[in-house]
């Protein structure tokens, strides 16, 4: 047989697959509507490990490798829980006609927010003066106009939103206020602020960018402000999906999150810098990338897009840094010395360090 047979061949093997993906989403979409009708919690851990075991023998039966079939099943199923946690926020339509203002809500996350309590049934206004992509009701100024919203969510930068809520203290809104920011300790005042005025006020942190559609596995820290009530209002926004709410007080937030956000991207900007300062192209790199390489690169690349105002945001707002930024400096500093003064023993036990710290067992 020719190519252009055996290609046509293949067209017909790929149509296949796509109808019974498609298939299998319908199905998919069935199961929700049925867990959703019972109660059962959307994602099942055990079902799912139950389903890559099986594919992976099918493979083995076919004489593929397990883990292209592991690799394609597993795309199919974060498929199927992005369309089940779709369907199930728009049937459980908690926000029910109420209305919601977000402000900044032309901006990245806050039109994200915007789309997610209009699926939600609220009735959604954007303040922001940019026009939003979507077509909600919009206000340039956040306080012209009235703000009896049910909910009212602070989606700006760290500094305008300490500026925002502090306002909306002096205010009083009557819904529930809170914020999206990736540090707290600059919110502290306004947060207290608003207490203090009797707002029904609360401080969440969705630990995802703009681009998640599929909040499984995804972590939202939700951080009391003196209004347990507020806090759980913030959280039952998330019920319907498969995200996990984690709470935490405000100090924890940030001395956590200097670790999780701001030493991974210290370490991704430095690491990127280092490459960028080696003379040798990029693409030049690529050609011999190495799977840690790859992998490496996959996520330097993914914080090199991202927006570098919110970012140093990230590393200089947030007092617990420092303490993280010193302990990168003096890490990289063992392993220089190591390497210089050909010390193995400094170097084995710096890996050490890290396997017994990650529970890592050696390979
Ligand atoms: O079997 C189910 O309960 C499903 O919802 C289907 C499915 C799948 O795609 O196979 C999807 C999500 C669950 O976490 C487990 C499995």
């Amino acid at each position: 047989m020719d190519i252009p047979e055996l290609r046509a061949q293949l067209d017909q093997v790929d149509k296949d697959l796509v109808r019974l993906a498609a298939e299998r989403q319908r199905i998919v979409a069935e199961i929700g509507r049925s867990k959703r009708g019972s109660g059962r919690p959307l994602r099942d851990f055990r079902r799912e490990k139950e389903v890559l075991d099986n594919v992976r023998g099918h493979a083995r039966e076919a004489g593929i490798d397990p883990e292209l079939a592991a690799g394609l099943m597993q795309l199919l199923i974060n498929a199927s829980l992005t369309r089940q946690e779709q369907d199930t926020v728009r049937a459980l339509s908690q926000g029910g006609g109420r209305r919601a203002l977000v402000i900044g809500g032309s901006g990245r996350m806050g039109a994200w927010f915007a789309r997610f309590l209009d699926a939600q049934g609220f009735q959604v206004e954007v303040a922001d003066p940019v026009a939003n992509a979507a077509g909600f009701a919009q206000r340039e100024r956040w306080d012209e106009g009235g703000l009896e919203h049910d909910l009212i969510v602070v989606a700006t930068p760290l500094r305008a939103a300490a500026r925002i809520l502090a306002a909306l203290a002096e205010k009083r809104p009557p819904g529930i206020v809170f914020d999206l920011g990736s540090i707290k300790t600059p919110l502290r005042g306004s947060l207290a602020a608003l207490k203090a005025a009797g707002v029904r006020a609360t401080s969440i942190h969705p630990l995802f960018g703009p681009s998640a559609n599929v909040l499984a596995g995804r972590h939202v820290v939700l951080i009391d402000c003196g209004d347990r009530a507020a806090l759980e209002a913030a959280r039952a926004l998330f019920a319907s999906t498969t995200a996990i709410t984690v709470e935490m007080d405000l100090d924890e937030h940030d001395r956590v999150i200097a670790l999780v956000l701001g030493l991974s991207h210290a370490v991704n900007i430095a690491f990127t810098a280092a490459l960028a300062g080696s003379g040798v192209d990029s693409e030049r790199l690529k050609a011999v990338s190495s799977t840690t390489f790859g992998a490496q690169l996959g996520i330097a690349e993914g914080v090199a897009r991202e927006n570098p105002h919110l970012y140093f945001e990230i590393q200089s707002l947030n007092a617990h840094n420092g303490p993280a930024l010193t302990a990168l400096d003096e890490a990289v500093h063992t392993l220089l010395a190591a390497v210089r003064n050909g010390d193995e023993d400094s170097f084995v036990s710096l890996m050490q360090q890290g396997r017994d710290y990650l529970h890592a067992p050696q390979e």
